[in-house]
């Protein structure tokens, strides 16, 4: 899985994520965590890596997530760090929050110098991470005081314009996700246009917040431009959940049905045209309702939608789904042109 790290997003799309930081700051962790589904607490067993590992995940794009042990040091002559570099979209370093981090930090800036001069265009974004053991106080002034010393060291490097993003995060809750979405999103070339048709599905709809998730990883690559609210991204994800599992259920008693020799039953309530399209819709207590729909290449439209009068809400939900059909067939029209430009490239 390891060996050659180079050539493994075959595209050179610079949708390729590499992720450093010193020795058990969390690397490994996150890989199993938001790319693997690992329970959080299984990571404890995780031992420390030797060598920089390598993976593919196929999403809206096709990202290369590379993992660089904390242990070994890249600029020696063995390895090609300038080669590395370039192909990077993001350079994402893990900085263990309940450790002593001046170490890491100096180790941040002499990597940002390098991995600047080498690819101008990187996006270098920084988990300040395991924050979990942190008390909220404690959590504002590790991020103050990293944020500072970040911009202290770039300043004295010559580096101020260079723009980097803080995440705070821990594997043990929602906030790892939240970071990669937005992590993801910056290596989407088409993100504005998403941004754009979202808003639209958006703006005469009753609708609070709406987002498209990729159903397999958690996170979102794209969402409309009204603030996220943590919150209602958990109640998204934890959706999805639900609906994968109901629907699992379903085929599993259709597969039965089917042994029996009884009818088979379609347990989507969706259009014609569409049968095998997963969709769900939830009322919730507050009078909020939950919206997802399947789209294409592993991602779910999920909305939180403000509810009417009962009465109402049906011809509501009608509307939401015609402008959803709207939206899913834009979202396949601008994939096939984002493949065929990319089929003709050289
Ligand atoms: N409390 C807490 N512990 C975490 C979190 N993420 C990872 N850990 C723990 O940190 C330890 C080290 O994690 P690894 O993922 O092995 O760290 P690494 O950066 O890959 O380490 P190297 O392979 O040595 O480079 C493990 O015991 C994890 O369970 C987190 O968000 N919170």
């Amino acid at each position: 899985m390891e060996d050659n790290i180079y050539t493994r997003n075959p595209r050179n799309t610079n949708a390729t994520i590499l992720l450093m930081g010193l020795r058990r700051g969390g690397k490994l962790s996150i890989c199993k965590v938001v790319f693997h589904n690992m329970q959080p607490l299984d990571t404890l067993y995780l031992e420390s890596t030797s060598k920089p590992q390598s993976e593919q995940f196929s999403s809206l794009i096709d990202l290369s997530v590379m993992e660089l042990p904390g242990q070994l040091n890249y600029f020696e002559p063995n390895y090609d760090s300038e080669r590395l570099f370039s192909l990077v979209g993001a350079l994402v370093y893990v900085i263990d929050s309940q450790d002593e981090y001046l170490n890491a930090l100096t180790n941040l800036s002499m990597i940002i110098e390098y991995a600047y001069k080498v690819n101008p265009k990187i996006n270098i974004e920084v988990l300040i991470h395991k924050i979990d053991g942190l008390s909220e106080d404690y959590r504002i002034d590790a991020q103050r005081d990293i944020m500072q010393r970040t911009g202290d060291e770039l300043l004295d490097l010559g580096l101020e314009g260079v723009q980097v993003s803080f995440y705070l995060t821990s594997i043990f809750d929602h906030s790892i996700y939240e970071a990669f979405s937005r992590i993801v999103q910056k290596l989407i070339p088409e993100l504005s246009s998403l941004e754009n048709m979202l808003d639209n599905v958006v703006s005469h709809l009753n609708i609070d917040k709406v987002f498209l998730f990729d159903v397999n990883l958690k996170i979102y690559v794209a969402t409309d431009s009204l603030p996220v609210d943590i919150q209602t991204y958990e109640v998204c994800a934890e959706f999805i959940d639900m609906t994968i599992d109901l629907d699992d259920l379903y085929l599993e008693s259709d597969k039965h049905r089917q042994l029996n020799g009884e009818a088979h039953v379609n347990t989507n309530n969706d259009d014609e045209s569409n049968q095998s399209e997963l969709k769900s819709i939830s009322h919730l207590s507050n009078g909020f309702v939950l919206y997802l729909r399947q789209m294409i290449r592993g991602l779910a439209l999920v909305a939180l939608i403000r509810s009417d009068e009962v009465e109402s809400m049906d011809k509501s939900l009608r509307i939401v789904d015609y402008n959803v059909s709207l939206f899913k067939k834009a979202l396949m029209r601008m994939w096939e042109n984002s493949r065929l430009i990319k089929d003709s490239e050289p």
